[in-house]
């Protein structure tokens, strides 16, 4: 966990205002955030969803939580801290949204934001197929969603670590109940289970006048958003996008690496480098297949996640071109 001294400087610090760090905009780009700021950023997302009152959580012990969270990020090209930090501001901006903030109760929020900054724990660049053609050790303890529930097996570890228990003060029963709602929140950014549980959320969006507020579909719920701020770099601004999926292609293609010279096995296109020229052409499937009808489906919910769709749609027309 995090040295005190550096959770007490943390704490010392003075709280950027949410508008300075643009926090709560879609379009967002992190690279114009440094280190200190993704840490402080955090802090005021919190604070600012007072869910600190709501837990009574001690200011000193959530500082001390986030800096032990962005330590056990490993510094891999796309799955590190700086993506659970995007994540976690993308379901920020979302739950700022007035029907969904009120959809939700503080504990499902404060659950929320936890499962994003922890979700890709100790993510090692590789995923799940991977782990189990390696035969890895996280594969032999875990055969489905494998990485996921490592990735939750860490958040738990760093949630009962001294110090840094931030549901420290809940009851039992609370405390059960919060934790759930992470797991929950985490094992869902498994895209097989989003594949599993979208059409009957793409149902629901689209006839409309569903009631979202009962336990069924508030779990459904959470659970896409997961998803959606999960690959919520595909929506950003072009240069930004572009940017990134260089760093998600690269980490693909150190991964095809692995297979190649490790288990001696042909890796899929998106992890051959020697294809990376088919990049445009992947993403413009992904985002056709994947991404698009789930920001649609927001973007149905509520106009005010229309940048999402936007974001996704200018993207893909941008590798589209490029793919021609
Ligand atoms: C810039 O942001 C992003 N860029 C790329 C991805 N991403 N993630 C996955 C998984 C993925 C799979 C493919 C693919 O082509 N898969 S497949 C077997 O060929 O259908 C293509 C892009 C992908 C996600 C984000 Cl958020
Ligand atoms: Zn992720």
């Amino acid at each position: 966990t995090a040295p005190l001294e550096e959770a007490t400087k943390l704490k010392s610090c003075p709280l950027p205002s949410i508008s300075s760090l643009r926090l709560q905009d879609f379009t967002l780009d992190d690279e114009s955030i440094n280190d200190q700021d993704t840490l402080l950023g955090t802090l005021a997302m919190v604070m600012d969803l007072k869910l600190h009152e709501y837990f009574n959580l001690e200011y000193q012990v959530l500082c001390r939580w986030i800096l032990t969270v962005k330590k056990n990020y490993r510094p891999v090209m796309y799955h590190n801290w700086r993506h659970a930090f995007n994540v976690a501001q993308t379901m920020y901006t979302i739950l700022k949204v007035d029907e969904f903030g009120g959809l939700f109760t503080p504990e499902e929020k404060f659950a929320l934001l936890v499962a994003c900054l922890s979700h890709d724990l100790d993510h090692r660049g590789t995923n799940n197929s991977f782990q189990i053609k390696s035969a890895s050790a996280l594969a032999q303890l875990y055969s489905t969603s494998t990485m996921e529930h490592h990735h939750f097996d860490q958040c738990i570890m760093i949630i009962n670590s001294q110090g840094n228990e931030i549901f420290g003060s809940l009851s039992a029963v609370d405390y059960n109940k919060a934790i759930k709602l992470v797991e929950q929140a985490i094992i869902a950014t498994d895209l097989a289970l989003y594949f599993q549980k979208r059409t009957e959320f793409f149902k629901k969006t689209e006839a409309g006048g569903e009631d979202w507020s009962t336990d069924e579909n508030r779990e459904l719920l959470r659970a896409m958003m997961m998803t959606a701020c999960d690959l919520s770099a595909i929506t950003k601004p072009w240069p930004v996008q572009r940017r990134t999926a260089f760093l998600v292609a690269e980490e693909f293609f150190q991964q095809g690496d692995l297979e190649q010279q490790e288990l001696k096995a042909t890796p899929m296109a998106m992890m051959d480098r020697e294809k990376k020229d088919e990049l445009p052409q992947m993403q413009v499937g992904f985002i056709d297949s994947v991404c698009l009808p789930l920001y649609k489906a927001f973007a149905q919910m509520n106009p005010k996640l229309q940048p999402l769709k936007e974001g996704c749609r200018e993207n893909k027309l941008q590798w589209q071109k490029l793919a021609d």
